[in-house]
């Protein structure tokens, strides 16, 4: 392990039961960089970020993944609750699925910080509002999540992925929900925002030009291996393996 890494996936395997949807994968991401993972629906990528996030108790994972120099793997429950918002966060593709229909936006970040233990602090989520370009702060704050667009929802999303200031976040196909014009702008908010608090960010998304758009790297899995793994730049202009160079073929979305 690299000493300005964030995160190292050593030889990862992991099955559910007899079929292994992940196979002998190895990366790491230095402190600050994003690195987004590439692949058609069943790649594995959704896998391998839902166990570094330790969302995947019924699986079986060999090799290691390291979070700032921890095996994720000696992590008991209570180690991961305390981590889940403060070192690390997830950002799902659905912000409506999570988000509770009867909690206003001010109540979820409430939440949030009494669930960690801190005291909320208003004018902190005021200035993340603002980041994440929801700038009429004191209005969404009294806004129930069903008032506010699929975008904006997103955007909150991120506030609260970040308002505890993690050292790495995980996107799981944070824009397919979005219309394209929004799915951009909701990408290029996510590195100004991320780059901003110097996190470090793994994003997963099944759209390769996505993914150049935000990432220092990209790797690219399929069948659940990684089969390439370079900065944005090298990926997109000289793909190496053939199943790259169909992935850049079938992208026909502008994003
Ligand atoms: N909870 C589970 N139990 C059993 N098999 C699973 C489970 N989750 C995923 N799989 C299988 O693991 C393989 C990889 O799935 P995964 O969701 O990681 O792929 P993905 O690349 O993220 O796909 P998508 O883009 O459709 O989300 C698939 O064959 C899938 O059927």
């Amino acid at each position: 392990m690299n000493k300005s890494d964030c995160i190292v996936f050593d030889k990862v395997t992991i099955s559910y039961g007899a079929e292994q949807a992940v196979r002998d994968v190895s990366f790491s991401v230095p402190n600050g960089e994003v690195f987004a993972i590439v692949g058609e629906s069943g790649s594995g990528k959704s896998t391998l970020v839902r166990a570094a996030f330790g969302m995947l108790k019924q699986a079986n994972i060999s090799g290691q993944i390291l979070l700032n120099g921890t095996d994720i793997s000696t992590l008991s429950d209570g180690d991961w609750r305390q981590l889940r918002g403060t070192k690390i966060s997830m950002i799902f593709q659905n912000p409506s699925a999570y988000l509770n229909p009867n909690r206003t936006v001010e109540n979820h970040f409430k939440d949030l910080f009494r669930a960690h233990g801190e005291s909320y602090d208003v004018s902190r989520v005021i200035d993340m509002l603002n980041l994440v370009h929801l700038t009429d702060g004191e209005r969404i704050l009294q806004s129930y999540p069903f008032q506010l667009s699929g975008g904006m929802q997103q955007r909150l999303a991120i506030a609260l992925s970040l308002i505890l200031k993690p050292s790495i976040v995980f996107a799981d196909e944070p824009t397919s929900a979005l219309d394209m014009l929004v799915q951009a702008s909701v990408l290029d908010l996510m590195k100004e925002v991320t780059q901003a608090l110097g996190a470090t960010v793994i994003i997963v998304t099944h759209n390769i030009k996505a993914a150049a758009r935000i990432a220092n790297s990209i790797g690219v899995m399929n069948k659940g291996q990684l089969v390439e793994v370079g900065s944005s730049e090298e990926v997109m202009a000289h793909p190496k393996d053939e199943y790259t160079r169909i992935l850049l073929d079938s992208v026909t979305k502008v994003v």
